[in-house]
């Protein structure tokens, strides 16, 4: 039987409550999705420190082969005469990377903020808590929006709010003024044909993460929304080492995108080579309010045994991974980042997938 190269995003020993321990006795694991979050955004990362990343997951049992993420300096994504040298620096993170092993580079090209939620502890029914967006939380100004953030993080560093990232937003917004979907995307069209030789001679595929939520906050603009998103960029650059990680709670998040398909036609042409699987729940008519769900398809707005299904009819065989699970059972993790729902979530996919795999 086909199984699955299932990951767990993991912050590193100095800065997650949860252990390789844990993670290798989750059954049906097999890589720990991982990052540097001591090497500012821009800077080449060391080989020591990618060998002692390496060196410590691989000695609990389990393997490292992606890495989520290297960021992209936001230079680079406005387009300024600075880009070079971030660029430059990028291609050496890249050559180092594979002397380690790494095979696939998750990464994302929103300005200025990651993914936004607008409650990081939204109580549910059974008792649990949850990331959850509502549109009409979302402050105007984004200094709020950060603040939220950092009260409801209980003092973890959530990805892609690094704290150097965000230490100069207003500056941030200034620069941005001039960048459209447009530029922005000449500006990922200029980044991929610099990288994306070096990728192809390393073996490292770029795997390019959905905008969460898919569509444009501040005013700024989003680029990764949907299926058309991904054949404008596809059609940038042509190899098959500009790839994507296909998201189904962000892309999940505007109820036109249909998962089975986008994975049909993607994963079927092999340009996506890393998949978050993760469920949401709309919690509302207008289908504009969601909070994160357990990923059991009954819980949420996804049905993820067709998500499961679609990868499996498309031939997939790249790198998996649950995504933002609830904190549940009074675990009081990185908010998203819980232990236990995300373990339920890989026994779930792991069912799921042995089901559709004997019964073909
Ligand atoms: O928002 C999500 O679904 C994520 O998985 C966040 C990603 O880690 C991030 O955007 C990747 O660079
Ligand atoms: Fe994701």
């Amino acid at each position: 039987m086909k199984k699955l190269d299932m990951g767990f995003r993991w912050f590193g020993e100095d800065d997650d409550p949860i252990t390789l321990k844990q993670i290798r006795q989750i059954p049906g694991t097999t890589q720990v999705v991982a990052s540097l979050y001591d090497v500012p955004v821009g800077e080449v990362w060391p080989e020591e420190k990618i060998a002692h990343l390496k060196e410590t997951v691989e000695a609990a049992g389990l393997k490292l082969e992606v890495i989520e993420s290297v960021n992209i300096h936001d230079d680079i994504k406005i387009g300024l005469p600075t880009r070079d040298k971030y660029i430059e620096n990028y291609k050496q993170t890249i050559r180092n990377l594979s002397k380690y092993g790494i095979k696939v580079i998750c990464y994302n090209f929103m300005p200025v903020f990651d993914w936004l939620r607008t409650n990081l502890h939204e109580p549910l029914e059974d008792g649990s808590n949850a990331l959850a967006y509502d549109p009409t939380m979302v402050p105007d100004d984004p200094n709020e929006m950060i603040e939220r953030i950092k009260e409801g993080s209980k003092g973890f560093e959530m990805p892609g709010w690094e704290p150097d990232r965000l230490a100069e937003v207003k500056a941030l917004f200034e620069k941005y003024k001039s960048v459209d979907a447009k530029k922005l995307t000449e500006n990922l069209k200029y980044f991929l044909d610099e990288i994306i030789p070096v990728c192809e001679e390393a073996d490292v595929r770029m795997a390019m993460h959905p905008d969460d939520p898919p569509f444009p906050l501040f005013g700024l603009p989003r680029i990764y929304k949907n299926r058309d998103d991904m054949v404008a960029i596809e059609e940038l650059n042509e190899s098959k080492y500009n790839g994507f990680t296909i998201c189904t709670g962000s892309l999940g998040e505007n109820p036109k995108n249909d998962l089975p398909a986008i994975i049909r036609e993607f994963v079927g042409k092999d340009r996506a080579p890393f998949i978050h699987a993760r469920n949401i729940k709309f919690t509302n008519a207008e289908k504009t309010k969601f909070h994160e769900a357990p990923h059991l398809s009954d819980e949420g707005s996804l049905d993820m045994y067709e998500i499961m299904k679609a990868l499996d009819d498309s031939g997939f065989d790249g790198y998996i991974r649950p995504d933002h699970g609830r904190n549940i059972w009074d675990e009081d993790g990185r908010p998203g980042y819980g232990l236990y729902d995300r373990a339920l979530g890989i026994t779930y996919l792991n069912g799921l997938w042995e089901s559709i795999q004997k019964n073909k």
